[in-house]
């Protein structure tokens, strides 16, 4: 047992040296044959008494997060070691030997239990910390566009709705703002698709510094943002909305050539209590030809 022993320390070592280097496949391969090794060893020359083989458990767990194998391998590996914890009962329940501390024996077979168990909420603890991480990233990515990191639609609308249901009920005001970067095209064209992809994040950098944490900003569609002003009503919407326009030339800028002023044009609305999510933003999208119309970097607020 002794020579296992030394083996064991060399084989954790190991194991845990090839998890520091990302092979966690390998780490947990060595891992367990260690611990299959040791806890059939123990059982054959020391018998149950001390409770080594409780480890076998720990390692089936362990054994199911070893990705190299699919599913059916992995289940069969896994149940390789519940099946040789089974073998040990059967086969090794009459050895028994003499230990010089027999007093200690109790208290061992209880560690040897605890600290079984150790590896097998760890496990358990790795399957959950990957399935919420999982989560997580997944209601981002449906929820955020992908290129500006704003709400995207589908989420915008959701929100916005929410938001228009509150109010409503609270008697407070909002509006909304749709935004169209003039000329967009034009960008793309002389400066390539990279620029155009440039100025949309420095458009989505614009709003996030110059707007409150309470306003809903989000990429409505290709050059086109959406944006949502709870507890402003149209004439202060409207003229926050000019003022920041202010800083738009200043702030955003082309990569390649930073004398080239961006504008946008906005066609803004007071959504008033009883019209829907879709009417408001028609007369946003209205009020925004009209600013097209007009000759672009513009501001227009609908008429009730
Ligand atoms: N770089 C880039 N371009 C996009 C993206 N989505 C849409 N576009 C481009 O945006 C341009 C929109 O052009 P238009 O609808 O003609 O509008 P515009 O040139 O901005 O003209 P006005 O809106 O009338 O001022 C098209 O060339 C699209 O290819 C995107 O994610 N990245």
């Amino acid at each position: 047992m002794a020579l296992i022993n030394i083996a064991s320390v060399i084989a954790w070592g190991y194991g845990l040296f090839l998890n520091g280097k990302g092979r966690q496949a390998d780490a947990i391969l060595v891992i367990c044959t260690e611990v299959w090794v040791h806890s059939v060893c123990a059982a054959i020359f020391l018998g149950l008494e001390v409770g080594f083989q409780h480890y076998l458990w720990a390692i089936s767990a362990l054994a199911i997060l070893n990705t190299r194998l699919n599913y059916l391998y992995a289940s069969f590996y896994s149940l390789s070691f519940i099946l040789t914890f089974a073998l040990l009962y059967l086969l090794c329940a009459d050895v028994s030997y003499q230990y010089k501390y027999s007093e200690y024996v109790e208290a061992v077979h209880f560690i040897n239990i605890m600290v079984a168990g150790i590896p097998f909420i760890i496990s358990m603890m790795v399957i959950r910390f990957i399935s919420v991480t999982q989560e997580d990233a997944m209601a981002k990515l449906a929820s955020l566009d992908s290129l500006t990191g704003l709400y995207n639609r589908r989420m915008a609308t959701e929100i916005s709705l929410k938001i228009l249901q509150q109010a409503s009920r609270s008697g407070e005001p909002v509006s909304m703002a749709l935004g169209d970067i003039d000329y967009f095209k034009k960008i793309n064209d002389s400066f390539g698709h990279a620029e155009g992809d440039h100025v949309l994040c420095e458009v989505a950098l614009f709003f996030r510094s110059r707007l409150r944490e309470a306003d809903i900003i989000s990429r409505w569609g290709g050059e086109e943002f959406l944006i949502v002003l709870p507890g402003v009503d149209g004439e202060a919407a409207y003229s926050k909305i000019n003022k920041i326009c202010q800083f738009f030339e200043k702030e955003v800028r082309l990569e390649s050539d930073t004398s080239y002023v961006a504008q946008m044009s906005f066609g803004v609305v007071e959504c008033t209590p009883g019209v829907t999510f879709g009417e408001c933003l028609k007369r946003a999208d209205e009020a925004l030809y009209l600013s097209k119309e007009q000759g672009r970097n513009k501001v227009t607020l609908s008429k009730n």
